[in-house]
């Protein structure tokens, strides 16, 4: 599902990851790992969002530096604390993602509904409280039709009902072939989530540990 070929990703001289060959099979993986191993900066740079050396190959060979645009439309990342323009709504903020990941017609609407967001979706972002926001952004993360989804500490803020919402979202998606990594430090081997293999984040590089 994904390789890394001769990964290096530095910020500035200070190197944070170093993943010199290494192919991760399909599967919903939850990447573990102490405060400030890398688990936040691995998640940016399979998003697409940080630069790094070496490369990265996502299911068909697509590489985020020679296949931007393909790679961006597979792989979706919602941030751990996600910062949102204060002036759109949440509806704005949904037809923006839906129209950059080419989501079908009303796709949202099964999201939108499950998660009890209608109340307040008309409402400026900047109203938000922070459980609020992180379900838009959970939202967003499963718009369009992504291969890998990156959910990066997905069970702060929300509440129990929308947890076990989401792991119903996932579970879904995996029947279907979608693949997920999840960073916690909360357990996530509860009730409603598939099995799911770990990986450790540690000492510059990342280890199978179940
Ligand atoms: N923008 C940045 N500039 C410089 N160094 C950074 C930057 N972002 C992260 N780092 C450093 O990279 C390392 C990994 O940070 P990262 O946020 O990826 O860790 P993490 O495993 O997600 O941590 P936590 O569990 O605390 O969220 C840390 O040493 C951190 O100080």
């Amino acid at each position: 599902m994904l390789q890394f070929i001769k990964f290096r990703k530095n910020y500035d001289n200070h190197p944070v990851l170093a993943i010199d060959d290494m192919t991760i099979a399909p599967g919903i993986y939850w990447i573990k790992g102490s405060n400030g191993s890398g688990k936040s900066t691995l998640l940016k740079v399979l998003a697409g969002i940080l630069d790094f050396d070496g490369d990265i190959r996502l299911n068909d060979n697509i590489s985020p530096k020679k296949q931007t645009i393909a790679y961006r439309e597979r792989v979706n990342f919602a941030e751990a604390e996600p910062v949102f323009p204060e002036f759109l709504t949440g509806k704005e903020m949904i037809a923006l993602f839906a129209a950059s990941k080419n989501a079908p017609a009303k796709q949202e609407e099964y999201f939108v509904e499950s998660m009890h967001m209608q109340p307040y979706l008309h409402r400026p972002l900047g109203t938000y409280s922070s459980g609020m926001l992180k379900k838009l952004s959970l939202v967003l993360a499963f718009m369009g039709n992504p291969e890998l989804i990156l959910l990066d500490e997905p069970l702060i803020t929300i509440d129990q009902e929308s947890l076990r919402i989401l792991y119903g979202w996932i579970a879904e998606k995996h029947q279907q072939g979608v693949n997920f990594f999840l960073s916690s430090h909360q357990s996530l081997q509860q009730d409603g989530l598939p099995v799911t293999k770990e990986i450790l984040v540690d000492d510059k590089t990342i280890k199978f540990i179940s």
